[in-house]
């Protein structure tokens, strides 16, 4: 199952150059960042080509994975639906077809016939791209494809790829907002627990090449599946090994203020915020903070399932909040609630059904998250 990794990290690639192409190719610009305003009100084209670029990215990742693994087919998920409503008021179904014209042709129906714009898209799509990855080329895994699912966030930190304020990243550099904090994430995990084993992260816009004037992105993957742990890079580790007194962690700017303040003491009064929730917890992963923690059920599967993947194959996890609250003030202190993908909330319907309703803490370290949560509930 290593080819499903290969690929994965071949379609995410490809994702990114989706992406790309919409800010760098100045007739798909010019559709994303246009405001609605006066006449262009109702066009819905206008309106949602910030979705269509999502939906595009999602339904080629569907396309290209069910063309090679066909068990995946009917089990690949993701934020997006793929149904359109043109300026027309014609319903168009966007899928990525066989032959790159017919997917030009259907993508200009949604695009109230813009050709030039849809032309671009669609040759984006049909980019053959192989990736290599000398750790992944290697990697032998005892996975079935039957026994797997996917979840896809096509674009996370949508707000921060289209407002695309340019500012670079260095390997190990915090970047609390801008184009930096939209990824590309593709997380993938047992259909019967629920256990995400394997994630892809694809930042397409880390810094620019040496022309100044194109992107340039990095990834991101882990598996963790039984005693395998794998990860494509050598993680951070403090030089003492020890987890210092005081800790630094990340929240969502809209965090309520009682979760602020019961956290201020533990960091030395000092909190850190940042854009996106799937860059919040490549944070934790990167060691660049020792936990996220949201206390609201804002976050959805495909926003956690890529990076939980990755922080469990570090050692670490992400935990339903609320569930961790309740067991240390049942005196509980095993508070692995770890959060699984593969049950949708009774009840909700539309995307609430797969919200991680009760907030979330996302650690590499456990002692951390003990320290955390205690502090937690006795404040909030
Ligand atoms: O951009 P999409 O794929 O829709 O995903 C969003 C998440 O679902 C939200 O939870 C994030 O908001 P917070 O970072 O405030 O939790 C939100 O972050 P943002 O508000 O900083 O852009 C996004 O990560
Ligand atoms: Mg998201
Ligand atoms: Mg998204």
């Amino acid at each position: 199952m290593a080819n499903l990794l290969r690929l994965l990290l071949s379609v995410a690639e490809k994702a990114a150059n989706v992406a790309r192409v919409c800010r760098q190719e100045a007739p798909l610009f010019e559709l994303l960042v246009q405001e609605k305003t006066g006449a262009d009100k109702n066009k819905k084209f206008v309106q949602d080509f910030k979705t269509l670029a999502d939906v595009v990215i999602q339904e080629m990742i569907r396309h290209d994975v069910c063309a090679q693994f066909p068990e995946l087919n009917g089990f690949i998920y993701g934020e997006e639906s793929n149904k359109f409503e043109n300026g027309h008021g014609e319903s168009v179904t966007v899928t990525v077809c066989a032959k790159q014209e017919d997917t030009t042709a259907l993508l200009a129906k949604v695009l109230d016939g813009d050709g030039t714009a849809a032309s671009l898209l669609a040759e984006a799509i049909h980019q053959k791209l192989q990736l290599k990855d000398e750790l992944a080329e290697k990697l032998k895994l005892p996975l079935k494809p039957e026994d797997l699912a996917i979840w896809i966030d096509p674009i996370d930190g949508t707000s921060q790829y289209i407002q695309g304020k340019d500012r670079e990243v260095s390997d190990n550099e915090f970047c609390p907002s801008g184009l930096p904090c939209a990824l590309v994430l593709i997380g993938v995990y047992m259909r019967d627990t629920g256990e995400p084993v394997m994630g892809v992260i694809n930042q397409p816009f880390t810094r620019k090449d040496s022309t100044g004037k194109r992107w340039q992105g990095r990834y991101f993957w882990g598996v963790s599946y039984q005693e395998i742990n794998l990860c494509s890079f050598t993680p951070c580790q403090r030089p003492d090994g020890k987890t210092p007194d005081s800790l630094s962690v990340v929240l969502s700017s809209s965090e309520k203020q009682e979760v602020k303040d019961a956290l201020l003491p533990l960091c030395d009064g000092q909190l850190t915020y940042a854009s996106g929730a799937g860059y919040k917890v490549l944070c934790v992963i990167q060691g660049l903070v020792d936990m996220y923690v949201l206390s609201e059920g804002s976050t959805y599967k495909w926003d956690s399932c890529a990076p939980h993947a990755i922080l469990r194959a570090l050692g670490g996890g992400i935990c339903d909040l609320s569930q961790c609250l309740s067991a240390v003030r049942n005196g509980n202190k095993d508070l692995r609630a770890e959060l699984t993908y593969n049950n949708p909330h009774a009840g909700c319907q539309g995307a609430e059904q797969w919200a991680n309703q009760g907030g979330l803490v996302a650690y590499l370290d456990s002692s951390v998250l003990s320290r955390v949560v205690e502090a937690l509930a006795d404040k909030i």
